[in-house]
């Protein structure tokens, strides 16, 4: 089996998702197809950024080692990782919770089975400009323990959420989330527009760990 490139991995409380505030390990995956215009991770994306080569065996080792039990795989986008599935599998059978951070642009297809992780899966919205690339057929295979996580700038990217939300009949089918690109939209502004458009269902976030630490401090 081929060793994974890690960029960072470390043990904080999740500041985004649907288990935002909960203890979890994080493993960030070097490499990113896309290229958004906010990215707040681009010391993960760039072809000569610096990781190591970690075998699913020495991450398991340091998950047992840090006793957590929830685990988060993001980046760069995680599902470009060779053989992630091995990986995802070797945790779940292990008894840890995965969450994988995805930019929407993968098939999660080939990881829906009995036994599967959550996922967190983005719908760029258009000032991202990465909006051509997502992948709409994977709203099908999403449940209640998923979510769809908008991350938005400015009227538009919301308008283009609604729309999305609704096309999708995202609230019934997931969690929603709306996430301000940190410090491009003031969050009272999505307030403001969840209030006039009547948008029950859905969850406001910011990012936890960016008020708690530094916004550019790394591995927290
Ligand atoms: C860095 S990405 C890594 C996982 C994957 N590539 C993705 O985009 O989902 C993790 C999450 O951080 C969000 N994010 C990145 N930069 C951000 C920023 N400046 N403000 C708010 N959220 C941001 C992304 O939209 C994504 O939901
Ligand atoms: N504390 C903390 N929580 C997070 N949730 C998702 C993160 C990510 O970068 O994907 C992240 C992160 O980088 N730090
Ligand atoms: S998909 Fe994720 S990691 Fe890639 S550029 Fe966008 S925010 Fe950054
Ligand atoms: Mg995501």
């Amino acid at each position: 089996m081929n060793n994974y490139k890690v960029v960072e991995k470390f043990i904080s409380i999740n500041g985004e998702g649907s288990r935002a505030g909960q203890l979890a390990a994080f493993i960030r995956f070097h490499y990113c197809n896309l290229n958004c215009s906010y990215c707040d991770t681009r010391y993960a994306n760039d072809s000569n950024s610096n990781y190591e080569l970690l075998s699913a065996q020495n991450i398991l080792d340091y998950l047992k080692a840090n006793k957590v039990v929830n685990v988060t795989l993001t980046g760069g986008e995680p599902l470009l990782q060779q053989n992630i599935d091995y990986l995802i599998d070797l945790l779940l059978k292990n008894g840890f919770s995965v969450e994988i951070e995805t930019n929407g642009s993968i098939d999660i297809k080939p990881f829906i089975k009995e036994t599967r992780p959550i996922f967190t899966l983005d719908y760029k919205v258009p000032s991202s400009t990465m909006e051509n690339e997502m992948c709409l057929n994977n709203y099908q295979y999403l449940t209640k323990n998923d979510v769809v996580k908008f991350v938005v700038s400015n009227l538009s990217d919301l308008n283009k959420a609604k729309e999305i939300i609704d096309t999708y009949d995202l609230v019934n089918r997931t969690k929603v989330y709306f996430s301000p690109v940190f410090g491009k939209i003031e969050p009272r502004m999505i307030v403001d527009y969840m209030v006039k458009h009547h948008l029950n269902g859905i969850n406001m976030q910011l990012q936890m760990h960016k008020f708690i630490w530094d916004v550019n401090q790394r591995g927290v």
